[in-house]
């Protein structure tokens, strides 16, 4: 229903780039349903092997067979509680990138390490990470900043909170890549439909990456309007 309703409330002029990330076992059911549409299918995860007998993983060549087109990687709930360290992520976007599939590379920092003064510290270790192991596809992948403390807690980054940290992390892209310019910096962390417009203007957050807000279709159009 909600696949539906995103479908049928996408205005025919609209210009942002809609993907939907949802668990592995629904991609097949999420790709019928929009085929055809301007929404592009998303993966929560990907697996670091490109191959081989890892049970229960899904490769990045698997997941193309069900017209995924992005990935995340490096959520900060893959982080805490599945031991996803810096350089797993960085294997996860290079095994995308290797398919094909966009790595939603998520980076941000947790309430402690704010408090401690480290935010830029630990955004530019999990990004410089990902950039030494991608190489010449840096200016390929996506980038987003979910600080640990916004998401799924009603606390949202302000948008000067949240454009400091885009700004390091895009000159730490600029640094690696002409193209840094292009590399889309998504913002996470409690947006919807009455804060994104705020964050959105910021000079270097280019889009969302919504958890909360896009379970109702109404509230999602209102955050993908804002991001035009
Ligand atoms: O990253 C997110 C969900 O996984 C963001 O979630 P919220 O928008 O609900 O904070």
């Amino acid at each position: 229903a909600l696949l539906q309703a995103l479908k049928q409330g996408l205005p025919a002029d609209n210009k942002a780039g809609v993907a939907v990330a949802a668990p592995a076992v629904y991609l097949a059911q999420i790709q019928a349903e929009l085929a055809g549409s301007a929404i592009d299918v998303a993966a929560q995860d990907v697996s670091q092997h490109e191959q081989g007998a890892f049970t229960g993983e899904n490769s990045a060549a698997m997941l193309k067979e069900f017209g995924v087109r992005y990935a995340l990687v490096g959520h900060s709930e893959r982080r805490q509680y599945h031991g996803e360290t810096d350089a797993v992520v960085a294997l996860k976007a290079q095994a995308a990138l290797a398919k094909g599939i966009t790595p939603i590379v998520c980076v941000g920092e947790t309430l402690q390490e704010r408090e401690a003064g480290q935010t830029e510290v630990v955004v530019k270790r999990q990004l410089a990470a990902v950039i030494h192991q991608v190489g010449l596809c840096v200016s390929e992948l996506v980038v987003a900043y979910e600080p640990v403390w916004a998401i799924g807690t009603g606390k949202t980054a302000s948008p000067e909170q949240a454009q400091e940290v885009h700004a390091v992390l895009r000159a730490q892209l600029a640094a690696a890549t002409e193209k840094a310019g292009r590399v889309p910096l998504l913002y996470g962390g409690s947006m919807n439909a009455v804060n994104a417009a705020q964050l959105l203007a910021q000079a270097d957050i280019d889009g969302g990456l919504v958890g909360g807000a896009a379970l109702k279709a109404a509230d999602f159009l209102t955050i993908i309007a804002a991001a035009q």
